[in-house]
């Protein structure tokens, strides 16, 4: 649009410098005016397309938040204040739709207004050139004629313009997200991990979320043996999440290294690493789908083995329940399976964990108490995903912690302590404190260590 639109506004001008030079100085002087104009409302309407996307953005933010969360409003009885909320946000939203609706319907009465002023002033100076006896009538006819054609491609060029300044908020936006990018690349020649036996090291790791003190971890060493279970305590905020977000390479380390059976992970595919290092956080995560799609998560449907699911499901004690659902392992877990109970949920996320079948597990344990049977059926659920595996637990009952064959407890981002429940209790340290102060306030049997 661009080419043609410039030939036409070379041709006309050249046309009308022919005409008339004085005239076509006269009308040239307009133009800045015009583009100045034209360059101050395209800012005005960049502005406001910013504040209509923002205001769309935190509106959607926000509904999807609260509907996800839509009983805990109603326990709380929070429907009036979240309808408070939600009226702001939306006033918000309607009043930079409706100022960017103004600004667009304002935008060609300015510039009609503008060429109102070069036809009065190209009138009076025309008046003035013909009566001098420089220009007769049919060569205005034809100035002007040759300037309506003028301001054609200068309107669709304004128009590009202010289209162009509407659509920039969306495209900065599209950048600031591409800018979030994950800073964990994998190397170039990165190696598949073939047959993994679970050994990991963490040797002198400091972290910190801003990549500088104050560290979350410092001077951490861990040696953990393939197939051990170890117990991560410590007071909330030690550092226990952290550690595991690392081992999954969410985050690197600042200085030191981790290693799985002697490679350094950075050394190591991404999907090889995750594929080896499975997680069961403590905040369920189930999807909108099928059971089966959930257990066999990341798995595309034409690689699902249904057989293998159905033997996660049953080792993980959920496939009794699910034959019990409508459709079974088809049956749809609506609203992010919000129609399960809690242990169901749990059981689910532990079948896919067997699903995934890691080498290295993580295990998040749930700290919202089950009832006993349902307890019961988890706590076997677990013990076959934790079989034959190295094992992570960031540990919050005291069954697990002393099953643990070592405990590390970590604090202000340290191993302070490492041992059995036994050995650390006879130190007389930070675990032992710890579990005289949860026995003494009558936690003990359930979360002991959160
Ligand atoms: N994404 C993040 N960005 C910045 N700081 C974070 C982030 N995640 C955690 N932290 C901080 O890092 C520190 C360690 O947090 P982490 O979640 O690892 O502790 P934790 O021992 O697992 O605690 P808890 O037992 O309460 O779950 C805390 O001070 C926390 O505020």
């Amino acid at each position: 649009m661009l080419v043609p639109c410039a030939f036409q506004l070379a041709a006309m001008a050249g046309r009308m410098l022919l005409l008339s030079p004085i005239l076509s100085v006269a009308t040239i002087l307009v133009l800045p005016f015009m583009s100045f104009t034209i360059a101050i409302l395209g800012e005005k309407l960049r502005r406001l397309s910013r504040k209509g996307q923002d205001s769309v953005a935190n509106l959607s933010a926000y509904l999807n938040e609260v509907l996800l969360s839509i009983f805990v409003v109603k326990a709380y009885v929070a429907e009036g204040y979240e309808q408070m909320r939600f009226k702001k946000l939306a006033f918000v939203d309607y009043r930079a739709h409706l100022l960017k609706k103004k600004m667009k319907a304002f935008i060609p009465e300015v510039i009609t207004a503008v060429y109102a002023a070069t036809a009065v002033v190209l009138f009076g100076v025309g008046t003035w050139v013909i009566s001098k006896g420089g220009f007769n009538a049919s060569g205005m006819i034809s100035f002007v004629t040759s300037l309506v054609f003028l301001i054609e491609p200068i309107q669709a060029i304004g128009k590009a313009y202010n289209d162009l300044k509407q659509g920039e908020p969306a495209i900065e936006r599209l950048f600031e997200l591409t800018a979030n990018y994950s800073k964990i690349v994998e190397k170039a020649g990165a190696i598949t991990l073939a047959k993994v036996s679970g050994d990991v090291k963490f040797s002198n790791v400091f972290f910190a979320y801003g990549d500088c003190p104050p560290w979350v971890l410092s001077n951490l060493h861990l040696d953990v043996r393939a197939g051990e279970t170890v117990a991560l305590v410590g007071p909330s905020g030690g550092g226990k999440t952290t550690l595991a977000k690392l081992l999954l390479r969410l985050y690197d380390p600042v200085h030191g290294q981790i290693y799985i059976d002697g490679h350094d992970i950075r050394e190591i595919g991404l999907k090889s690493l995750r594929r080896e290092v499975g997680i069961v956080p403590q905040d369920i995560v189930l999807f909108t789908g099928t059971v089966l799609e959930n257990i066999a998560y990341g798995v595309l449907p034409d690689q699902m083995d249904f057989k293998a699911v159905e033997q996660a499901a049953g080792l993980a004690n959920a496939d009794e329940f699910i034959r019990k659902l409508p459709s079974g392992y088809h049956s749809n877990l609506g609203g992010r399976g919000s129609n399960l109970s809690g242990g169901q949920r749990q059981r689910l996320a532990i079948a896919r964990a067997i699903y995934q079948n890691p080498s290295i597990l993580i295990l998040d344990e749930a700290t919202s108490a089950l009832d006993n049977n349902s307890e019961k059926l988890v706590r076997e659920a677990l013990d076959q995903l934790m079989r034959n595996r190295t094992v992570f637990v960031i540990a919050h009952r005291l069954e697990t912690v002393q099953r643990a064959d070592r405990i590390f407890v970590i604090n202000g981002g340290r191993l302070v302590e490492e041992g059995t429940h036994s050995s650390l209790l006879a130190e007389g340290g930070l675990y032992s404190s710890l579990y005289t102060y949860k026995a003494e306030i009558g936690g003990l049997s359930s979360h002991p260590f959160i």
